[in-house]
């Protein structure tokens, strides 16, 4: 059942299982436990039901969901590697968590990320090969809803057919769709790739997007929405967990069986009690947030702020890991090349379209894709003079370091308008998916109502730097490819003052305008059991406690070369069967 309030809740019912926060971490665990009948769920999610919201549904008015209630508005702080500029930082706050306010960009990544996973928590269990069973389980390939011939776009042997999240390749083509494709044939800097979802991601190549028939596929959507009408599966929006409470002690360990929880700072505090165990899947800024006020952190930190410290563990709110991300703007010379500016300066046509998405089943037009069909991914080579003087940050050969995302319009960067009055646009954003720097999640107060302290430490060493630098200097090597022209007229927006044969103008570039693509990872950080810079074990079970696993962004010790929802729902999935089967390996 779906509640809206604690005091909705039976005082007989007892619950096998607490999960906290329904994001790609939380509800297919809850899912897949409450498969069992036998087994009571409650899911508890600090944010509204998701339910009916257009803008969540229609995957073209996705980039409008960030800033709305359905967004935590966190800020980060003032950057030091970004002159000092703060960083606006989304999370979904509603059912399904960030994948419904996310861009619904599908990409598993590479071998080595996964093999990494592996070798550093010891268990082959979460290695690239092991992990295939349950992309399979969890992918359903829907055909794109314009009937086109997707041969050459995806490689569908290696996807699932009949898992919850539906996957399609884009449902309507964009003017920029044949340029991006003919430069694959043109520069062999960027090969082209059919399926950077192989494991070997490297090249550029159709997106994969996590929406099917025209609408989002979220983790509400696919793995709660189509069972609330199980028994034994209850769903608690509208509701935060405070703190997990110390309910005895097992082998010498301090059992945490209990969540506090209040529906605002004002409001009544009720305790929830679980069986077996909690499962906390709040995301990479809000789960070490909760073990903080729990008392389980960095023992002098806690005592700073007035909380008791019942488990000493440094790690937790450490290790923070982000992709930055720079766009960089070129015009284009048709108007109607720039789908996304003309569509949102022109009331009458977004009209048209959208009227086109909701009187069409399954959904048409530009409003039933998300607006970027193409994605590429590069290593700097090996040639390269930086590898001089710094290691190579990512997990293997197959991972790349960065990315390149592909939009028939504007995308600004911090301090630019989002939709300027005049110009058309083509933009490539270019994001460091293999960063070296590392930042923290603090607490700010012992409040649960304060928002923690967020630091990325965007561009704190010198690769990520260098790595933007060399992706805005490669985004005009890609633009520069014969067939653009006659269609791109050269850098526009801000980007037009860049002068991409200085270091100095680019590092300025980089340094004013860089932010997220809002991918944190590793605050509570998966090692081996002895590995004592970890927050959980292989088996997720966070380490000196008894009855907590963490089953979120949060446990990746370091975060995928690629838009990391698919890693968190493989997480997730493999989780419920670790779960079902009591693994308990430290
Ligand atoms: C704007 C944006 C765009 C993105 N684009 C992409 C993309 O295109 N592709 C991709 O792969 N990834 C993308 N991501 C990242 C991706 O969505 C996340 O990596 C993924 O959702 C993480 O899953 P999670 O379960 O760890 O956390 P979340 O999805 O953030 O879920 C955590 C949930 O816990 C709830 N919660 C938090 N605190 C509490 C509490 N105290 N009590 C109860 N509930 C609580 C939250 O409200 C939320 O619902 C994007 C993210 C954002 C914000």
């Amino acid at each position: 059942a779906l509640l809206t309030s604690p005091a909705q809740l039976s005082s007989s019912k007892k619950y096998d299982y607490i999960v906290v926060g329904a994001g790609p971490g939380g509800s297919p665990v809850a899912s897949r436990l409450s498969e069992d009948p036998k087994v009571n769920v409650l899911l508890i999610e600090a944010g509204p039901s998701d339910q009916g919201v257009l803008d969540i549904q229609n995957p073209f008015l996705a980039g409008g969901l960030q800033g709305s209630p359905f967004d935590w508005n966190y800020t980060t702080t003032a950057q030091k590697g970004l002159n000092g500029h703060t960083v606006a930082y989304a999370r979904g706050h509603v059912l399904g968590g960030s994948s419904s306010i996310n861009l619904m960009v599908w990409t598993r990544g590479s071998r080595d990320d996964f093999n990494t996973y592996a070798s550093v928590s010891g268990d082959s269990g979460w290695s690239w090969n092991s992990i295939q069973k349950y992309f399979l389980k969890a992918e359903r390939f829907v055909p794109p809803t314009d009937g086109h011939d997707v041969t050459g776009q995806i490689n569908l042997k290696i996807h699932g057919t009949n898992g919850p999240v539906n996957l399609t390749v884009a449902n309507a083509v964009l003017p920029t769709d044949s340029h991006v494709i003919a430069t694959t044939q043109e520069l062999a800097e960027f090969p082209f790739n059919v399926d950077s979802n192989s494991g070997d991601p490297l090249g550029v190549g159709w997106i994969l997007g996590a929406y099917g028939n025209g609408v989002r596929s979220s983790a509400s959507s696919s793995y709660i929405d189509p069972f609330l009408s199980r028994k034994n599966l209850d769903v608690l929006v509208e509701t935060t967990a405070t703190k997990l409470v110390q309910t005895g002690t097992t082998k010498g360990l301090p059992a945490f069986r209990a969540v506090e929880v209040q529906q605002s700072s004002t409001s009544k505090n009720y305790t929830l009690h679980a069986t077996k165990e909690i499962i906390l899947s709040a995301g990479t800024i809000n789960t070490p947030k909760i073990l903080l006020l729990s008392g389980i952190g960095p023992a002098s930190q806690l005592r700073s702020l007035g909380i008791k410290p019942l488990v000493d563990n440094s790690n937790v709110g450490q290790n923070l890991v982000d992709h930055p991300r720079l766009s960089n703007q070129f015009g284009v010379l048709n108007v109607s090349d720039d789908v996304t500016d003309t569509v949102l300066r022109n009331t009458t046509l977004f009209n048209e379209l959208l009227g086109e998405w909701m009187n069409t089943n399954p959904h048409q037009g530009v409003f039933a894709s998300s607006g970027a069909n193409q994605i590429g991914w590069l290593r700097i080579p090996d040639s390269d003079p930086i590898w001089k003087t710094v290691k190579d940050p990512s997990s293997g050969p197959t991972s790349p370091h960065i990315e390149f995302l592909f939009s028939p319009g504007n995308v600004p960067n911090p301090g630019e308008v989002a939709l300027p009055d005049t110009g058309n646009f083509f933009t490539i954003s270019t994001v460091v998916v293999s960063p070296s720097s590392r930042g923290s999640v603090t607490l700010a107060s012992k409040d649960p109502f304060v928002s923690p302290i967020i630091d990325p430490n965007f561009l704190n060493t010198t690769f990520d730097a260098y790595a933007l630098n060399y992706a805005a200097r490669a985004s005009g090597r890609f633009v520069s490819a014969p067939n653009w022209k006659g269609f791109v007229t050269g850098q526009a927006g801000p980007f037009a003052e860049v002068d991409l044969t200085s270091d100095e103008s680019i590092n300025t570039w980089v340094r004013e305008k860089t932010s997220t693509i809002w991918h944190p990872v590793g605050t509570a950080r998966m090692g081996t059991c002895k590995d004592k810079k970890s927050v959980v074990g292989p088996d997720l079970r966070v380490k000196g406690v008894d009855g907590v696993r963490i089953v979120d962004a949060s446990v990746l010790p370091n975060v995928p070369a690629a838009h990391p929802q698919a890693a968190v729902y493989v997480f997730s999935e493999r989780a419920a069967d670790l779960i079902k089967k009591g693994s308990c390996v430290c």
